[in-house]
């Protein structure tokens, strides 16, 4: 029983003990739901104050939530549990107080029957045996109901164990709850402390928020007090302006009221004018009828007017075409000038050709200075960029076929580098036939026309080419090749019905370019070549500017390009530049200064071109010389024998009297005239070897040698310095020429040389046949002297001069124009 007692005892202290659990998990819980209030309560402030919470962290709180949801749910069950449990305690507790009760009243009973047993002792022991005998039964039966309350106090005990069991367990998981809880408000706790810095963020903020509206609301007051300020000060202004508008109102009314009086003034006016533009429409047509009949007389004198600018038109062609003849019959040297089109890369913006007349006129003009305005120029021909080769061709062609008629023609083309002369002179390179150029077609058209001829002329064509490089001549048909070269045509024509002879010789020539030295900037031999160019160039502009001042010297010598067109520059022939222009404005000043040139160039008057056609005699002029060289060469082979003998004579009669050695003396004192024979050759062979290469001008200076050594008369054109070379030579030919003479008469006189007599005699008869011959035919073929300064002799010089070097052509011309092909 006390055992039972104490088990209560202990079974109610771990109810109590389990209550305090119960309630201090419920004032947790209730702290929780607390703390869940607060924390949802935050939240839902923290949400409301700062609308910038992450969402992570609202995520968190969520899960948190849930999970304390999740918490709460669990003890409620656990709640729910301890409630069953209780209940069930209580419901054993009650049972145990029955039991306890009944256990009491049975104790109460049995020490009731203990007394009663005493009593019974005391009163009767046959009942007392049999008392005690039931009362065994009894106490028997009180053990047994002992036993069996014992039996349910131990299923009571178990059940109470289990139930601790249970209630352990369950211990356990509220133990495990509450380091959750735990684990949960150190969770709280963090949210808590970042809830706070949040909060005070968000106070900062707030509070920044709070200033800066309060900035705000002043700045705003004061904005307010402004603009109230404004609105008094435009009431003000209204009410200023309402009065100021009163008044103008008040003006303007009375204004209308004058202005509608104008308008009936006006409409009246109208009206009046109205009327006067009738009769002004009246007058108008009148006018009108007047002019229409004007206008058809004018018409009329329009008529007579294009007429007279027709016929104008008609004088000025002729004008022109009498210019033209007056320059031919001047022999003024063609200007062409031919401007090439832009290339491909160049812009065609940058054009300096600005006007290209019919009529060979030329406006050049620097698009960059258009203060300059335009340079005028006039060549006979201006060929624009769109001129085929076949057009240019077609207006040199009756020039080119003169050279078939005995003319020495030259054609060359100047101009600065790219500007187009060698796609004039030669074509493109790999031209097609519409693409060649001048020398091409040229030759092709000299052939055709020989060949077309052939029935009465037989023409004889050779062809030279020369290139001169650093001031040296090169044939280039004899070997080697260049690009820029000097072509030659050489025509030589017999007509066979009369047997005269025509020899006309075709310049082409491919200058080079243009430009300056300075300006190429090219070193070396580059440098060289350019400087050589270059003195070539000025000593044609030297023989240009000496020949249109009509200088009585011409510098032909200073270069070979000039004595290789000589004959075309200062001779009888006609001459045709080709001067081209690169139309780009970056070559402007170049082009101005080839232009300024190609007008100096286009006033050179060469006089009339002279056709180099022999006839009879001049033939037999021709066969004279020829025998008249073979005379003197044989002469002057006697003359040496003679002077070998003399000397053969001196030194092996060295007895023989003063007499002897006297006459001896005397004969050779007076034999200077076989030295200066022997000069005359020397002469002319040094012409010729001077210049060699280029046989053409060399064999008419020696030609012209051995024409005035046998001429004394031709002395006056040893005096003519104008011919530069030629005069050169002459001066050497005038001597020996007088030499000759006087040596020839030596001869003659003396009559020693009884071998070379006979030869002599013909050589005099030769002489005076030539000089007959000569003297006839120069004055048939005399120019005009050039110059007022070249003495003008009884015997013609000019005449002379253009027998040697024009009226005869070079006896070694064609043969080395043969050494060509
Ligand atoms: N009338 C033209 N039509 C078409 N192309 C042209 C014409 N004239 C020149 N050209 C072209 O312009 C370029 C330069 O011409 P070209 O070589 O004949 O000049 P150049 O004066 O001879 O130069 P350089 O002095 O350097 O030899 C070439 O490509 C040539 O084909």
């Amino acid at each position: 029983m006390i055992r039972l007692l104490k088990e209560k005892e202990d079974t109610i202290q771990l109810m109590k003990e389990k209550e305090d659990i119960f309630m201090s998990t419920k004032e947790k819980e209730d702290n929780k739901a607390d703390l869940k209030k607060g924390t949802v309560g935050n939240m839902k402030q923290s949400t409301d104050e700062d609308i910038d919470t992450s969402t992570k962290e609202k995520g968190d709180i969520i899960r948190l939530m849930k999970e304390n949801e999740d918490y709460n749910n669990t003890i409620m069950k656990l709640k729910l549990d301890l409630e069953a449990l209780k209940s069930l305690h209580e419901e054993n507790c009650k049972l145990l107080e029955s039991k306890k009760e009944d256990i009491i009243k049975l104790l109460a009973d049995k020490e009731d029957n203990a007394s009663m047993i005493l009593q019974l002792k005391q009163d009767s022991l046959t009942k007392e045996n049999e008392d005690i005998l039931r009362l065994m039964k009894e106490k028997e039966d009180g053990n047994s109901i002992i036993a069996k309350v014992k039996l349910e106090m131990e299923a009571l005990r178990s059940s109470y164990e289990e139930a601790c069991k249970l209630l352990e367990s369950k211990e356990e998981d509220v133990v495990r709850l509450l380091a959750d809880k735990e684990d949960n408000a150190s969770v709280i706790l963090q949210l808590r402390q970042e809830l706070e810095a949040t909060k005070r963020l968000h106070e900062i903020h707030s509070q920044q928020l709070e200033t800066r509206a309060s900035q705000v609301k002043e700045e705003l007051e004061h904005r307010i007090k402004e603009v109230e300020l404004m609105l008094e000060d435009s009431i003000k202004r209204k009410r200023e302006f309402e009065e100021v508008s009163k008044s103008r109102i008040q003006f303007w009314e009375q204004k209308g009221i004058v202005v509608n009086q104008f308008v009936g003034l006006q409409v009246q006016n109208v009206q009046d004018l109205r009327l006067c533009s009738v009769s002004f429409r009246h007058e108008i047509l009148n006018c009108q009828k007047r002019w229409l009949e004007e206008l058809a007389g004018l018409g009329q004198n329009l008529k007579v007017v294009t007429n007279a600018a027709e016929k104008y038109h008609a004088a000025l062609a002729e004008n022109r075409k009498l210019f033209n003849e007056i320059q031919e019959l001047k022999g003024n040297i063609r200007v062409y000038c031919r401007i090439r089109p832009f290339q491909p890369g160049e812009d065609e913006g940058s054009n300096s050709v600005e006007y290209i007349g019919d009529n060979g006129e030329l406006v050049l003009s620097n698009p960059t200075k258009q203060k300059e305005g335009g340079k005028n120029f006039t060549f006979n021909k201006v060929f624009g960029p769109t001129t085929t080769q076949d057009m240019v061709f077609k207006d040199i062609q009756p020039l080119i076929r003169s050279v078939l008629d005995g003319y020495n023609v030259c054609i060359f083309a100047y101009g600065q580098t790219g500007s187009g002369k060698t796609y004039t002179m030669m074509g493109p390179e790999k031209a097609t036939e519409k693409e060649w150029g001048v020398n091409y077609r040229a030759l092709n058209d000299l052939f055709n026309i020989s060949h077309a001829r052939r029935d009465m002329i037989t023409y004889e064509l050779t062809v030279q080419m020369i290139e001169i490089y650093n001031e040296q001549i090169r044939d280039l048909l004899g070997g080697g090749g260049s690009q820029k070269n000097v072509v030659t045509i050489h025509v030589r024509g017999q007509d066979l019905k009369t047997g005269n002879t025509s020899r006309g010789a075709l310049h082409l020539v491919d200058l080079a370019g243009s430009e300056r030295v300075d300006r190429s900037a090219v070193t070396g031999d580059r440098l060289k070549e350019a400087q050589h160019i270059n003195k070539s160039l000025a000593a044609l502009g030297d023989v240009i500017f000496s020949l249109s001042q009509k200088n009585a010297h011409v510098p032909y010598r200073n270069s070979k390009l000039t004595q290789v067109l000589q004959t075309s520059l200062g001779g009888h022939a006609k001459t045709l530049m080709f001067v081209q222009v690169n139309p780009d404005v970056s070559s402007y000043t170049e082009t101005l200064s080839t232009l300024k040139f190609a007008e100096r160039v286009s006033g050179v008057e060469l006089g009339v071109a002279r056709t180099n056609k022999e006839g009879k005699e001049v033939k037999d002029v021709r066969e004279l010389m020829d025998q008249l060289s073979m005379l003197k060469d044989t002469i002057s082979k006697k003359d040496d024998e003679i002077e070998q003998l003399q000397l053969l004579n001196t030194s092996t009669s060295k007895l023989k009297s003063n007499r002897q050695a006297d006459h001896i003396l005397k004969h050779s004192s007076s034999s200077p005239g076989i030295t200066s024979l022997g000069k005359v050759s020397s002469v002319g062979s040094g012409a010729a070897s001077d210049l060699d290469n280029f046989s053409d001008t060399s064999d008419r200076q020696s030609e012209a040698g051995s024409m005035l050594s046998i001429e004394p008369e031709v002395s006056g054109l040893g005096d003519v310095e104008s011919d530069g070379r030629l005069s050169d030579a002459s001066d050497g030919g005038n001597s020996t020429g007088a030499e000759t003479d006087s040596s020839v008469s030596s001869v003659v006189d003396q009559g020693q040389e009884k071998a070379s007599s006979a030869a002599k005699e013909r050589l005099t008869k030769t002489v005076s046949r030539v000089q007959k011959l000569t003297v006839r035919k120069a004055s048939g073929l005399r120019p005009k002297p050039r110059d007022p300064a070249i003495p003008k002799p009884s015997v013609p010089t000019g005449a002379r001069r253009n027998t040697s070097t024009q009226g005869i052509p070079p006896a070694r011309a064609t043969s080395s124009a043969k050494r060509g092909p």
